[in-house]
């Protein structure tokens, strides 16, 4: 039997179109979910495993790998999705202060993805992947979301680690994509800035991040490296 991929945050957006795209080619594909969706009854008719989990405590983590374990015995790839996008105002808007919002950037896109890699690297199979979904922040920075781009910059420093460690049975790389889908609540107004800030402006969607994924999974060669998905935004 094929060893399972799995996809942290899996339920919408990019990860969901990640998993139906493997789903949908035979891959035995599971993921994790924070908030219960539609979306997640329809892939586990497909044959997907979804596992509820929540980052946010080092017993969600914790519980989560425990989880894995129950249902996988080898791991053909891990995609580390799950991501909350938090600016400083819209943190401290929702009652946070500027170290809970940096703990909660860190906890979810640092400390989750190393606490799993350390917890499943025995289960990966040879020739096996990690990918971190970071953001083309993670080299620029960002003056609205400072925790969350520390947090992704960090999240590219564990690729290099990583891909060092686990060499040269896992590849391990990051995907950094820029605008790749709008949120639903984002204005037209954000929406012609957020188009203006590359020389392709455009909004891809989904299938750049599903598209990038499987070169990743298909690649032999390629390892600690980032897949920069920006429509060229660092030439503007
Ligand atoms: N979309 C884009 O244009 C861009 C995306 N990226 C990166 O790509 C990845 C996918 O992006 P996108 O699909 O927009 O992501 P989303 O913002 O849709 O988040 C994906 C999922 O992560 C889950 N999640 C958030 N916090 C936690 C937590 N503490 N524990 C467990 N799960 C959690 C959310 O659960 P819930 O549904 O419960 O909130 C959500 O379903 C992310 O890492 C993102 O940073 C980077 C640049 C651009
Ligand atoms: N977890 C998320 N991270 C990011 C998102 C998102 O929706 N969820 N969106 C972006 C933006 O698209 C940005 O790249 C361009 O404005 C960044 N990260």
């Amino acid at each position: 039997m094929s060893a399972p991929i799995l996809i942290t945050g899996g339920a919408q957006r990019l990860g969901l179109a990640i998993a139906k795209d493997l789903l949908s080619r035979q891959f035995k594909v599971i993921i994790t979910y924070r908030s219960k969706k539609p979306s997640i009854d329809e892939l586990i008719a497909q044959g997907c495993i979804a596992i509820q989990a929540d980052f946010s405590t080092d017993n969600g983590i914790a519980a989560c790998i425990n989880e894995i374990q129950s249902h996988a015995q080898s791991i053909r790839a891990i995609i580390h999705n799950a991501s909350d996008w938090d600016s400083e105002k819209s943190g401290m808007a929702s009652g946070l202060d500027a170290a809970q919002i940096m703990q909660k950037m860190m906890q979810v896109h640092v400390s989750a993805p190393y606490q799993i890699n350390l917890a499943c690297k025995e289960m990966l199979t040879d020739h096996a992947d990690i990918i971190h979904m970071t953001d083309y922040v993670q080299d620029k920075g960002s003056n609205k979301h400072i925790a969350y781009a520390a947090s992704k910059a960090a999240l590219h420093n564990l690729t290099l680690s990583f891909a060092s460690l686990l060499a040269p049975s896992v590849k391990v790389n990051s995907i950094a994509p820029s605008l790749l889908m709008f949120n639903i609540d984002d204005t037209e107004q954000y929406k012609q800035k957020a188009l203006s800030k590359s020389i392709l402006g455009i909004c891809p969607g989904a299938q750049e991040a599903v598209k990038a994924v499987n070169f990743l999974l298909n690649s032999d060669y390629v390892t600690g490296q980032t897949l920069h998905l920006n429509g060229g935004r660092h030439l503007k």
